[in-house]
């Protein structure tokens, strides 16, 4: 097993940057394997939601650990290197391939601006219906972040994400999310971006992306 301490397996596997991100930008072959590993991933986040609402009694939650741990061993024995994994796979991190966030649908994506939209549920809130403040950063990093690999798909990394929280952003409603590249010098790519809840701006944020360069880890 590869927990998050465990560093040796995960060195072994690292490989150049741009590579590893032409592996993760191709989508996953459409199989009944990859089918079947969205709907695990559908059924985890749906299970994500699930723990966020419910008072389990000792009991429930110690039957529940039981249950987990026996489920987390099947997964471990099917463990791969990254570079052979389903998970985040696809144009924007698989939308619909990660629980890191909530699924963000594009509606559109070239050099200069990215669109597109999300409903969160209450796994991504902080408290009282209002998202987590992270959980706005992580949409902007990663709607920036695609905004800055552009229509070529060119591995870049944030140097710095500044976000701006200007109103709550509601869990369970449809929130639109705009970036746009604003200066390009060489490697650079300076964004900014705004989250909006109808006409109602919830967050914006400025951004700087550098591309990697080759060779880079
Ligand atoms: C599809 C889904 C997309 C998701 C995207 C998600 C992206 C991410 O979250 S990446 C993870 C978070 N980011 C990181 O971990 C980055 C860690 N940092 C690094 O790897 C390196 O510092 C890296 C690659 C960004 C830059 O390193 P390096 O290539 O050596 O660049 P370096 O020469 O120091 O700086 C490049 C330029 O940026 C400028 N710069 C660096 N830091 C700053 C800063 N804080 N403010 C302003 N400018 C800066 C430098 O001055 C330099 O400018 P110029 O080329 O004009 O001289």
């Amino acid at each position: 097993m590869t927990t998050p301490h465990d560093t040796s397996a995960q060195t072994a596997q690292r490989i150049d940057a741009m590579e590893m991100t032409k592996h993760r930008r191709t989508p996953a072959p459409d199989t009944p394997q990859t089918r079947a590993y969205i709907r695990l991933l559908e059924e985890v986040s749906n299970f994500q939601h699930a723990l966020v609402q419910a008072n389990p009694t000792a009991e429930a939650s110690d039957e529940l650990i039981a249950k987990l741990a026996s489920v987390r061993e099947t997964l471990e024995q099917a463990a791969v290197p990254e570079a052979e994994r389903l998970y985040a796979r696809g144009e924007l991190s698989g939308g619909e391939m990660q629980v890191l966030m909530p699924p963000l649908t594009v509606e559109h994506v070239d050099d200069h601006e990215f669109r597109a939209h999300t409903v969160a549920g209450e796994f991504a809130m902080g408290m009282n219906q209002a998202m987590h403040g992270g959980v706005v950063s992580v949409l902007f990093d990663t709607a920036m972040g695609r905004l800055a690999m552009g229509t070529e798909m060119l591995s870049a990394r944030t140097v710095y994400l500044t976000t701006q929280y200007r109103n709550i952003t509601p869990i369970g409603e449809r929130l639109d999310l705009t970036a746009t590249v604003d200066t390009v010098e060489g490697r650079k790519k300076f964004i900014s971006g705004q989250l909006w809840h109808g006409d109602t701006l919830c967050a914006e944020a400025d951004s700087l992306f550098v591309a990697v360069k080759p060779g880079q880890q």
